[in-house]
């Protein structure tokens, strides 16, 4: 009794909330066993989320160089990112770089393959091909850790060049004139993007108009060589940045 008015009193004199000193008393260690983990689960993955989305951003509103620094300051957000990503590729009916696993496996075993923004490398783990695997963060030795704008590999070196969902830098031009570089004449160059980026009613880019931009890098069904140093001023449009939305 006498101890409740006084916390009655404790609770007047400050006009607010009582604090309550923290004890680890049986009381306390029971609520916390008796929490229902699928809560804290789900606690923590909307934190997970968050933070995917907001490195999501960050990638897609930064340029490549931008990009480097800021998984160099802290590499830890990489593994962050890809938890992130591997749980939206999880809701999709189709994952994209499955769809060009299969197109390579049709393919000469001879390709040599540079793989721009690898991610988890899921490419060099599933053909038989010779494959470069870049990314800005290495976790694995087969991975080059590199801003892709400016890759380490010789000039006309690999047969296919793959953008899997990974043209998200505000410099996304500069990878695909890396690309050019890298490929040798007649070579493949694959991109994997997501559809609301090239749609014009949501604020996406004109198709056309990015088609047009690739062809005047000097892509067509044919390389010419040396048509790199002779291409005027190209027109890129601006692509998007492609933000997850809560769930
Ligand atoms: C959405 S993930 C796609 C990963 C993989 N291609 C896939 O389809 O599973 C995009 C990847 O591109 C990488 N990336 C983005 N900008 C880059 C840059 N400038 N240089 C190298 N990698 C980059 C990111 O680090 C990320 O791993």
């Amino acid at each position: 009794m006498g101890e409740s008015k006084k916390r009655k009193r404790h609770r007047n004199k400050r006009g607010g909330k009582e604090e309550q000193p923290v004890l680890p008393s049986p009381c306390a260690k029971r609520t916390k066993l008796k929490e229902p983990s699928s809560f804290l689960q789900k606690m923590r993955a909307r934190l997970s989320g968050g933070h995917f989305r907001m490195i999501n951003e960050k990638l897609y509103t930064c340029t490549g160089e931008e990009a480097l620094d800021y998984f160099k300051e802290e590499p830890s957000l990489f593994d962050v990112y890809h938890t992130g990503y591997k749980t939206q590729m999880s809701n999709w009916p189709e994952q994209p770089v499955n769809v060009i696993i299969k197109w390579l496996k049709k393919q000469s075993l001879s390709f040599v393959v540079a793989d721009f923004g690898c991610g988890e490398a899921l490419i060099a783990k599933s053909v038989k091909n010779e494959v470069f695997s870049l990314d800005l963060v290495s976790n694995d030795p087969n991975v080059i850790a590199c801003n892709m704008e400016n890759t380490p590999l010789d000039s006309s070196s690999v047969d296919v060049a793959i953008f899997c969902l990974s043209l998200m830098g505000t410099n996304y031009q500069s990878y695909l004139e890396e690309s050019y570089r890298l490929l040798k004449p007649g070579g493949w160059l694959l991109i994997a993007e997501v559809k609301s980026r090239f749609d014009p009613n949501t604020g996406g880019a004109d198709p056309k108009k990015f088609s047009n931009a690739i062809s005047e890098l000097g892509f067509s069904s044919v390389k010419q060589e040396n048509q790199i140093s002779k291409r005027k001023e190209i027109e890129w449009p601006m692509l998007k940045p492609c933000l997850y939305k809560r769930r």
